[in-house]
């Protein structure tokens, strides 16, 4: 496994353009209309916009979970729907470096993809107001997977390897890339389960539309976010440290 130091020098500076391209390519948060106007009787989508004041669970989420389990396209609704920037890392670093991760990863090698995705988490989780996809592989790497709890929820999703097989096989993803993907679908998804299962909430992404799932997520940070706000209110119990009880 490379690190970031591997990486050329100046690379750090590139990734920021490309990150400063992508905030402003996207409709800038504020600006852009929700696609599902306010309900008035629901909480996942009007508290948003009471009053022009826009309500949200978090500031920060990321998405996490399988190849094909829909973290580039919910990603992109749930950032729409709560009005957030977005950043899709797998299309950051197509940017920054200039290639496609096929390409990256027949050129460069796996290693240096790995490398660009740390220095990107990095970076991402340094965001306000964003919303981030993962790549399939980024929740994997531990030194990610600390980061990225620190900062705030994972939402990982998931499906079973044959929705996961349909909805990859006309795309190119290298890891893929073999003479029977939906076994190397099976093999590396049950090799990752555990590590996935350490992510903050767990959402089901098979035969459901995309505004269910991106409804669900909403109610479950909302309630995640109360929980995280009647904790933190608790009165510390007397003679000793909360987590230790
Ligand atoms: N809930 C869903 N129902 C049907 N198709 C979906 C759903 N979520 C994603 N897809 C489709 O599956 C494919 C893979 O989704 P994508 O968001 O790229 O997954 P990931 O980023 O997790 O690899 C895309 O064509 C996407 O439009
Ligand atoms: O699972 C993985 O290791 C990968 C998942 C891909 O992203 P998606 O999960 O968005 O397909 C992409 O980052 C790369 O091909 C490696
Ligand atoms: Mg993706």
């Amino acid at each position: 496994m490379l690190t970031s130091d591997a990486l050329p020098a100046g690379w750090a500076q590139a990734l920021e353009r490309g990150l400063q391209a992508e905030l402003a390519g996207a409709a800038a948060p504020l600006q852009s209309a929700p696609l599902t106007p306010p309900d008035v009787n629901s909480r996942t989508l009007s508290p948003m916009f009471t009053a022009g004041l826009i309500e949200r669970p978090v500031s920060w989420v990321a998405l996490a979970g399988f190849m094909g389990t829909g973290k580039s396209r919910i990603g992109w609704e749930l950032s729409r729907a709560l009005a957030m920037h977005f950043v899709d890392t797998d299309k950051l670093i197509t940017r920054v470096v200039g290639k496609s991760i096929p390409e990256v990863f027949a050129q460069e090698g796996e290693g240096y993809f790995r490398a660009c995705e740390q220095e990107v988490v990095r970076r991402v989780t340094r965001l306000e107001h964003a919303v981030i996809s993962l790549g399939g592989g980024t929740f994997i790497h531990e030194e990610n997977r600390r980061i990225l709890l620190e900062r705030g929820p994972v939402v990982v999703l998931w499906a079973t390897p044959e929705t996961v097989y349909q909805r990859t096989r006309h795309s190119e993803r290298p890891l893929l890339a073999t003479e029977d993907p939906l076994s190397r679908i099976r093999h590396l998804m049950h090799e990752r389960e555990p590590v996935y299962k350490q992510g903050t909430l767990h959402v089901h992404s098979d035969g459901r539309p995309s505004e269910e799932i991106v409804e669900e997520i909403i109610g479950r940070l909302w309630a995640w976010s109360d929980a995280q706000q009647a904790w933190a209110q608790l009165p510390e119990p007397q003679g000793g440290d909360r987590a230790a009880d």
